[in-house]
């Protein structure tokens, strides 16, 4: 198939490059110290070709705004890292390759410059092989993809769908970005600058790195000693000592049997750490500790540094509105500092400076791009949405990811775009409606409940769950104290059940898809490959199929804390700040191979289709959940088969009919059914519980007839008693037998509150 085919020719996509905004708010602030002095050379240059002095002075406003910014962002260490951003080996190590990758292309466009940060050994190659596709391949096609990814996965779909075609006229893509470059000259003329800088900065922080390790060689810290002197004398912890402290510890961790103090062990250093941490960034030690344990305690610690710093501004051209080149232009016009986000896609741009609103722009308004997480493109990319599909985007609000589906389809077949929250799909239908997305339809249901009961049979579905939200803890640092170990229960099995209910609502049969992508912007185990493996023992019609993203990101883990999982795991991602430059976030592509076997159901809804929940779920300690596949019916051709085509019976819908004869039954009889209705009944009749009443009633209100029946069953046929339905057993039975006739009667009352609970 062509998923992965860009991919593999072009490789992985590169980091998100924060070292250039960085080291753009870095040269603005040298920049404004050297006009103090009275200037310096080579931002005199930066200066002249600046078109319009006044744009400059807001930009230089912004840039300072933003640096301000990232400075108030996280409490400690702040004013440290805005003055000289912290540098994890990691870091380090991305910086050598970063200088290198960008450093024998000085000529190249800004692209080279946004993913210069790329880890891959020969980034160059790879960029230079992206750019010469990218003559083959029309700017507007791949618009709609993400930052990222967007590009390879829409040129995956160019196999099946040659989007190339309906948009080829745009422009030639090399000529586009060199328009692009010049007009936006000041970027371009900073390069030479920042590639410098990052190698001071490289020397600088191996220096500083190697005098650390000369302070600490040869002698073994008291770590514990500072730490205990500080607690007794109860004072505010001091940050920068704090801090010291942490880097010590890791680097104790790094060689414990010669850096360790004697009587201390690993788990005595880990928990000093884990404190220090919790200290340090605010977390609480339960959510701390769960995240520790995704990683080295190096590895952690970047992560947790990442999770300081805001992560690059991104935004996606709409292609149902523009074309990516236009929408730079009129950008850089407005003193718009962007670059292309990669050659790979031909949609993402990554903004570096603003001297205007980004969502308040007339391009804004107009709906020619949207504000997105660069991590939000990669589910789109993996669910791969063909042109004239139904896909059901199952919590969609506010719908990033939603119109980037839209636009992929090229506003053909239908777009199910749902979200629980009422309020949310406001904010969705203005999106929907802003970007131009015509072949989307929003509703508003649970999701667990609503499919597919309600709608089913889609050819892809997207379920980008509601989780803890652990991986945008820069965006949204409240996460770091408000998340529970009941969150970490209930969310989870909110993400399970909503994982088989996309299942159940994918068609198997799909000519073009029977996809299924799951994703969260969460790194915890618990909400991804659990929930994963979870719905794998569930639904043994499904397996885990590559998410066609290529190498970019990290497998999934196969094993955590002694839970071994499915070893396809490793065909997920998972994306890390500290790693990709991006939100955290998890990506697993499903595919569905028949149709759902019957298994249980969740949220006290009654199993209605008679089929008990398989061992595992039972073993798993999980309520029933109820499942009725609405998968067409298809012959071997694919095409739908008379009644089955709309999916199996309804039992709900035949316990109305079952009721309604029966009711009919008593009138043939002479019996006025309402007669042997009580007030109570009645009441509920009015309600709408019609069938509940008549059921009930029939078998306790009314002795007369429950006696004529009993009277009748002893003298009738064995013949009759066969004939009768349900509902008339239910009326006839004999007092010693109630129980059973009352159980039957209470799937038919739970069957309409269902029946009621649809229909509203
Ligand atoms: C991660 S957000 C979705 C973001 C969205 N996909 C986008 O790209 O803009 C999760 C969404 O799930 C919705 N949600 C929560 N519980 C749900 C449920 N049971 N069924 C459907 N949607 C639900 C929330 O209202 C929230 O909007």
């Amino acid at each position: 198939m062509g998923v992965g085919r860009r991919m593999k020719k072009q490789g992985p996509p590169a980091p998100l490059d924060q070292a250039t905004i960085n080291l753009i708010k870095k040269r603005k602030a040298a920049e404004a110290e050297a006009k103090a002095e009275g200037g310096k050379k080579r931002r005199k240059a930066a200066a002249d070709s600046e078109p319009e002095p006044e744009t400059k002075k807001l930009k230089t406003k912004a840039v300072k705004a933003k640096a301000n910014g990232a400075v108030a962002n996280g409490k400690p260490g702040k004013e440290q890292k805005s003055e000289a951003p912290k540098k994890t080996p990691a870091k380090v190590e991305k910086s050598k390759k970063s200088a290198k990758a960008v450093e024998p292309e000085p000529e190249s466009e800004d692209d080279d410059e946004s993913w210069g940060s790329g880890s891959a050994p020969d980034l160059d190659q790879l960029m230079q092989d992206e750019f010469d596709e990218l003559d083959g391949v029309s700017d507007g096609s791949d618009a709609e993809d993400g930052k990222f990814d967007e590009g390879s996965v829409f040129d995956s779909e160019e196999e099946d769908h040659p989007r190339e075609k309906m948009f080829s006229d745009d422009e030639d893509e090399s000529d586009a970005e060199e328009k692009l470059t010049a007009a936006n000259i000041e970027g371009l003329s900073r390069k030479l600058d920042e590639q410098r800088e990052l190698e001071e900065e490289e020397a600088r922080q191996e220096m500083q790195d190697s005098a650390l390790q000369t302070n600490i060689a040869g002698e073994r810290p008291d770590i514990f000693g500072e730490a205990d002197t500080a607690a007794k004398a109860g004072i505010a912890p001091n940050m920068q000592l704090l801090r010291t402290r942490i880097t010590d510890t890791l680097r104790v961790l790094g060689d414990l049997a010669t850096l360790g103090q004697p009587g201390k062990s690993r788990a005595d250093y880990m928990q000093l750490l884990l404190d220090d941490i919790c200290t340090y960034y605010g977390y609480t030690p339960y959510l701390a500790e769960k995240l520790m344990s995704l990683f080295t305690p190096m590895e952690a610690f970047a992560f947790f540094e990442a999770n300081e710093i805001p992560r690059p501004v991104v935004i996606r051209t709409n292609t149902l509105r523009t074309n990516r080149r236009t929408l730079a232009q009129a950008l850089i016009n407005r003193g718009v500092v962007l670059q292309p986000v990669g050659k790979w896609s031909k949609v993402g741009l990554q903004v570096f400076e603003s001297a205007v609103p980004l969502g308040a722009t007339p391009e804004y308004l107009a709906g020619h791009y949207i504000l997105q997480a660069a991590s939000s493109f990669l589910p789109v990319m993996a669910l791969a949405p063909q042109e004239n599909e139904r896909v059901l985007d199952m919590a969609s609000a506010p719908g990033g990811k939603t119109t980037y589906i839209s636009a992929l389809m090229r506003n053909t077949g239908i777009v199910v775009a749902n979200d629980a929250s009422k309020v949310r799909t406001k904010g969705l239908i203005g999106n929907i409606h802003r970007l131009g997305c015509k072949n989307t339809i929003v509703c508003n249901y649970n999701g667990q409940e609503a499919f597919p009961k309600i709608l089913g049979g889609f050819d892809r579905v997207l379920l980008d769950a509601p989780c803890t939200g652990t991986g945008v803890i820069s965006k949204d640092p409240s996460v770091k104290t408000n998340k529970t170990e009941r969150d970490f229960l209930a969310i989870p099995h909110m993400q399970r059940q909503l994982l088989l209910a996309a299942i159940d609502s994918t068609d198997h049969h799909s000519k073009t898809g029977g996809y299924i992508v799951y994703s969260t912007c969460s790194v915890t185990v618990e909400e991804n490959e659990q929930v994963v493996q979870y719905v794998l023992r569930k639904r043994p019609n499904v397996k885990i199929v590559d998410t066609g993203l290529g190498s970019f990101g990290s497998e999934g883990f196969t094993s955590y804390m002694g839970k071994k999982f499915d070893e396809k795991m490793t065909l997920t991602r998972r994306y890390f700040p500290h790693r990709e430059n991006v939100d955290g976030f998890f990506v697993c592509k499903l595919k569905k191979t028949g149709p759902s076997p019957g298994a249980s159901k969740t949220n006290g809804v009654a199993a209605n289709n008679g089929v008990k929940s398989d061992k595992s779920a039972s073993e798993a300690g999980d309520t029933d959940v109820e499942v009725i596949d609405k998968t067409p019916i298809t012959d071997d051709n694919g095409n739908a088969i008379g009644e089955d085509a709309f999916g199996p019976f309804d039992e709900e819908e035949d316990a109305e009919l079952i009721a309604r004869a029966e009711r009919n039954r008593l009138r043939r009889k002479g019996i006025n059914p309402k007669a042997v209705l009580d007030k109570k009944t009645k009441k509920d009749e009015k309600n709408g519980k019609k069938e509940d009443a008549a059921a009930s009633s029939a078998s306790e209100k009314e002795p007369s007839t429950e006696q004529e029946s009993v009277d009748k069953r002893k003298k009738g046929s064995k013949k009759e008693k066969k004939e009768k339905t349900p509902a008339e057993t239910e009326t006839e039975i004999p007092a010693e037998v109630k129980p059973s006739a009352d159980a039957s009667s209470s799937p038919s009352s739970s069957k309409s509150k269902k029946i009621k609970k649809a229909k509203k």
